[in-house]
């Protein structure tokens, strides 16, 4: 298992080790132990699993307020991604910075984003299918969103007309007054 860093501390790539023989592969695709010696703890609650049919399909900004703020391990297991996590933890030195990494069923990469982020992506293949864990429960309530297309974040998404949900049509702009963890 590799891990990568990126320019936001905490937000990290992981490339679980692939066995491929002449059947095919098989991979650990989560490993709680292997990844603990790897300083990371977070202990899981939830897993999700989304299916987009289209390409350009775009899904984000979300992120949860505390104390149902999410850190979240996300993979492809077909098709693939443009997966963004954006810093909005008011008192980090790089808040409003954003990274995109695609994910792909291909390179079976994880991105592990950590509380205090707001996530989304957008789909590079038809049919595509994320899974990821969660460390805290959905709660409606606490789910707050982003507009795509913020121009303070200046997001470099791979289309300029994506599929969104009603909800993601709406969301407002990054105000730094208004988030809190
Ligand atoms: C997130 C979530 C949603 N739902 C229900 C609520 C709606 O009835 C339906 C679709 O929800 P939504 O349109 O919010 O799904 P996405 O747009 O894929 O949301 C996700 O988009 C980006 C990529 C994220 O990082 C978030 O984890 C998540 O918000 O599933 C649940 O029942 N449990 C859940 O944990």
């Amino acid at each position: 298992m590799k891990l990568t860093s990126t320019v936001i501390a905490g937000l990290l790539i992981i490339e679980p080790e692939v066995h491929e023989d002449h059947r095919g592969f098989f991979m650990e695709s989560y490993h709680a132990g292997k990844l603990a010696e790897l300083g990371i703890t977070t202990t899981f609650v939830q897993d999700n699993h989304s299916l987009s049919e289209e390409v350009g399909v775009l899904r984000g900004l979300h992120y949860q307020l505390h104390p149902h703020a999410q850190t979240k391990l996300v993979r492809v297991i077909s098709g693939a991604i443009y997966d963004v996590a954006v810093d909005i933890r008011p008192d980090s030195p790089t808040f409003g910075k954003w990274v995109g990494v695609t994910l792909s069923a291909a390179n079976k990469r994880q991105l592990l984003v950590p509380q205090g982020f707001a996530h989304g992506f957008c789909t590079l293949e038809p049919r595509t299918q994320v899974l990821y864990k969660v460390d805290a429960y959905y709660s409606p309530q606490h789910e707050r969103g982003i507009l795509w297309n913020d121009p303070a974040i200046g997001i470099t998404w791979p289309t300029t007309s994506p599929i969104l949900s009603q909800k993601d049509e709406k969301h407002p702009l990054l105000k730094v007054a208004e988030i809190h963890f």
